[in-house]
């Protein structure tokens, strides 16, 4: 517990002065040091050696830039949202004693980020023309929400749940209601719920009520519409899994049921275990998706960090690429990568940018941006 936090957090300064980092970086920089050794060298963070055509999207590059801002060193990197499927994703140039010890964290932002990020890309690919919110800030420890929302948000998820989350990133957090207010009011006064909601909650909020507590989901639904009338938006399904059964068919009878009331204008929300397999099977029938654990749990992006380059000598470990490396796309929109010495491919766009020069950031970072870059590379690389 630090000194001014109740919780078990690492504290902002420990990340910028490079105390969050393992233990071996510090008997590294110790043992460089005693010999009098500092190289000048190149480091790449690098999933993939090789192009595989298995891509993932970048994010964190903001965070990352934060914690090398400062260091007398130059970066490179690709854009925030570029999908990438092997070679460098960021090029650290400098004495490698200045930032060894920010590698346990550079990698943290990156890799966590870039996760989140492309299994947020893969549930909007699996319904491009629905509503698809991030809601699996409960999932993971609150220190990240902000990290999670965020590259919910680069994937191109239309909206975040965690509303201090979205302080910290600028955008309005948003959801619709809990079990527990239903079940607070009791069984067979979902009614009660439902119009206290709608009484108290501000009104520009969709009134989207919860109808799958106690009884059918079709029951609730109809109940809800008696309740609510005009004021009624959508309904949101979150069926338990021991009552899911075939949750397409309780999904596509509850549509059918509001259009045969008239009530084509109530739209359905589903959540509750889904992946980008039920947001295919279902995109056709709901209006939108509350997807919590398949984005907010994402595994990782596996990133290590390579010195390819001492003293400007070509030095890479046994299973990695020696020499400082270019991506490009190539014409025809695939990934290519080569030593950064050598011209590059005809017609090939070099991908990596300035991101620090002598410890200056020298790149803006917008949210929006790096979601439309991460869209328009899903699209030229047919990403699912
Ligand atoms: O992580 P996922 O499985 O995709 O679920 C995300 C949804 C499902 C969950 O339902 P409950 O656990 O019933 O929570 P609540 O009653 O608060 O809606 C809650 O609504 C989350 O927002
Ligand atoms: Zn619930």
């Amino acid at each position: 517990m630090s000194e001014d936090s109740p919780f078990d957090l690492i504290p902002s300064d420990a990340i910028a002065d490079g105390r969050a980092t393992d233990a071996y970086f510090e008997r590294t920089v110790e043992a460089l040091d005693h010999a009098g050794k500092n190289p000048h060298v190149v480091a790449e963070v690098t999933a993939d050696q090789f192009p595989d055509g298995e891509f993932e999207v970048l994010a964190g590059v903001k965070d990352a830039a934060h914690l090398l801002e400062g260091l007398p060193v130059d970066v490179d990197a690709l854009p925030e949202g570029t999908l990438f499927d092997g070679g460098p994703v960021l090029t650290i140039e400098g004495k490698y004693r200045d930032f060894a010890r920010y590698e346990t964290s550079l990698l943290g932002f990156l890799s966590h980020a870039s996760g989140v990020a492309t299994n947020a890309l893969r549930a909007r690919r699996a319904a491009p023309d629905s509503q698809v919110f991030s809601f699996g800030a409960r999932h993971v420890h609150p220190s990240i929400a902000a990290m999670v929302e965020r590259s919910a948000l680069v994937g191109n998820l239309d909206g975040i749940s965690h509303v201090a989350a979205g302080e910290v990133i600028g955008r309005e957090a948003s959801g619709t209601m809990p079990h527990a207010l239903i079940i607070c009011f009791g069984r067979g006064e979902q009614e009660a719920a439902w119009r206290a909601f709608d009484e108290a909650v501000d009104a520009d909020v969709p009134r989207i009520a919860l109808c799958d507590t106690y009884s059918d989901e079709k029951d609730e639904v109809l109940r809800a519409v008696d309740e609510l009338g005009d004021a009624l938006d959508s309904i949101r399904l979150d069926t338990t899994g021991s009552r899911r059964g075939d949750f397409e068919h309780i999904v596509r009878e509850v549509r059918w049921e509001l259009d045969a009331h008239d009530r084509e204008d109530v739209g359905i929300f589903v959540s509750g275990g889904l992946g980008p397999d039920d947001l295919w099977e279902l995109r056709d029938y709901v209006e939108g998706f509350g997807v919590g654990g398949y984005v907010s749990n994402a595994d990782p992006v596996d990133f290590a960090l390579d010195l390819v380059e001492r003293d400007g000598e070509p030095c890479a470990k046994r299973g990695k690429l020696s020499g400082r490396k270019e991506v490009y796309r190539t014409a025809d929109g695939a990934h290519s990568i080569g030593l950064a010495k050598r011209s590059a491919p005809d017609g090939a766009e070099a991908l990596l940018d300035p991101l620090i020069r002598d410890g200056e950031i020298v790149r803006e970072f917008d949210l929006d941006d790096a979601a439309s870059h991460a869209l328009a590379d899903a699209d030229r690389v047919g990403f699912e």
